[in-house]
């Protein structure tokens, strides 16, 4: 609710006000918080200087993930509550990649003086909405003027009592294994940039990401020696996960599915399924290599091997062009 006294409003100041330079700041902070239900864990939530959070293993899992308009998201393409789900996402997605559970997130929302009120409205249900799926809620933020619109997260996690799942662990020998969908966000991409808006199935993969929640955890108790999630691409991530480790991976393509939706999806487009699979990014599945002498935890399938080396490589052999995303190439 609106506070009197606060809201720049016009002549009328009964109307509902359409923008948010309208609002104002601390009415437009009111206006995304109240009413919100709050996990337990949440001691002192959002209105004081800093929030205040349960931290039951004693260590916090800690990461940031920035979206930029324009840059991972455009409002003809998705809808502000689309792309508040999917901002919570793939900031989950890299709690999840630690083989942790979410805690809270706070959200820092840069947006231009013109942002239609409704536009904040609907991007706080969305983020809001991801959060709760994952039972957690938005502790805390910070709401400033800027160019364009962003949105940037800190979600917070929490181990359980296990050791985290890092990017550094894969040793020769390990099996390499995904959870999670693999290039369907950038079918839906590819889809959208031609003008498209179906099938709804990797459009509505692009627009809100379906991490593999839970797997996360379920790889870590299964004793996966590493893990990361695709938000680059699937080869351009394994590469994280070699460079760290000191080790090669090869992908055994035999085992790398290329869904037939998506095969379709590009043969209409006149592109490449398997290129979507291998190097597209934002589906926020996990890879994590595990021993080879355990059995697979039931949301993993296996696609490759690490072995002695450096790099990536596919059937042995390296692959020529970008493996993924990377800002300003
Ligand atoms: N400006 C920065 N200052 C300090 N550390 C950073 C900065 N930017 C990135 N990092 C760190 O570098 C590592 C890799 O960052 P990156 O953003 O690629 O991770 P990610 O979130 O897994 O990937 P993506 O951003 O594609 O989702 C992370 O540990 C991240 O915290
Ligand atoms: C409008 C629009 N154009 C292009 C893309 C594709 N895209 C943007 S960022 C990124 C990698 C992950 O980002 P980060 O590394 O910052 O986490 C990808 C695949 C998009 N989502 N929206
Ligand atoms: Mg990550
Ligand atoms: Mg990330
Ligand atoms: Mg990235």
């Amino acid at each position: 609710m609106l506070k009197e006294g606060r809201s720049q409003l016009g002549p009328d100041s009964s109307q509902e006000p359409q923008t948010i330079s309208q609002v104002g700041e601390f009415d437009l902070i009111e206006r995304v918080t109240a009413g919100r239900q709050q996990s337990p864990g949440t001691q002192l939530g959002p209105g004081d200087d800093a929030a205040v959070l349960a931290a039951p293993d004693g260590r916090v899992v800690a990461t940031t993930d920035v979206l930029v308009e324009q840059v991972h998201f455009r409002f003809d393409w998705s809808t502000p509550h689309q792309v508040g789900r999917k901002a919570v996402a793939v900031n989950l997605s890299d709690i999840n990649a630690m083989g942790a559970v979410p805690t809270g997130v706070l959200v820092g929302l840069g947006c231009p003086p013109e942002t239609p009120t409704a536009v904040v409205d609907e991007l706080a249900d969305g983020l809001w909405e991801e959060a709760q799926q994952a039972g957690i809620g938005i502790i805390g933020g910070d709401m400033v003027s800027s160019s364009s619109l962003t949105i940037s997260i800190t979600a917070l996690g929490d181990l359980q009592g296990r050791d985290p799942v890092t990017r550094s662990g894969a040793r020769p020998g390990d099996v390499v294994a995904v959870a999670g969908r693999l290039g369907w966000s950038a079918a839906g991409l590819a889809v959208l940039g031609r003008g498209f808006r179906s099938p709804v199935a990797v459009v509505g993969a692009h627009r809100v990401p379906e991490p593999p929640y839970g797997a996360g955890p379920q790889a870590a108790v299964a004793g996966a020696t590493s893990m990361v999630d695709t938000s680059d691409g699937l080869l351009a991530d394994l590469g994280h996960i070699a460079t760290a480790s000191g080790v090669a991976v090869d992908l055994r393509m035999e085992q790398v599915e290329v869904p037939q939706r998506l095969t379709e999806v590009a043969s209409a487009l006149g592109a490449d399924a398997r290129h979507w699979v291998l190097t597209g990014g934002e589906d926020q599945a996990l890879i994590a290599t595990f021993p080879a002498s355990r059995p697979l935890p039931p949301d993993f399938r296996e696609i490759g091997v690490v072995t002695e080396g450096s790099g990536v490589t596919i059937d042995g052999n390296p692959y020529v062009g970008p493996t993924g995303w990377e800002h300003w190439r």
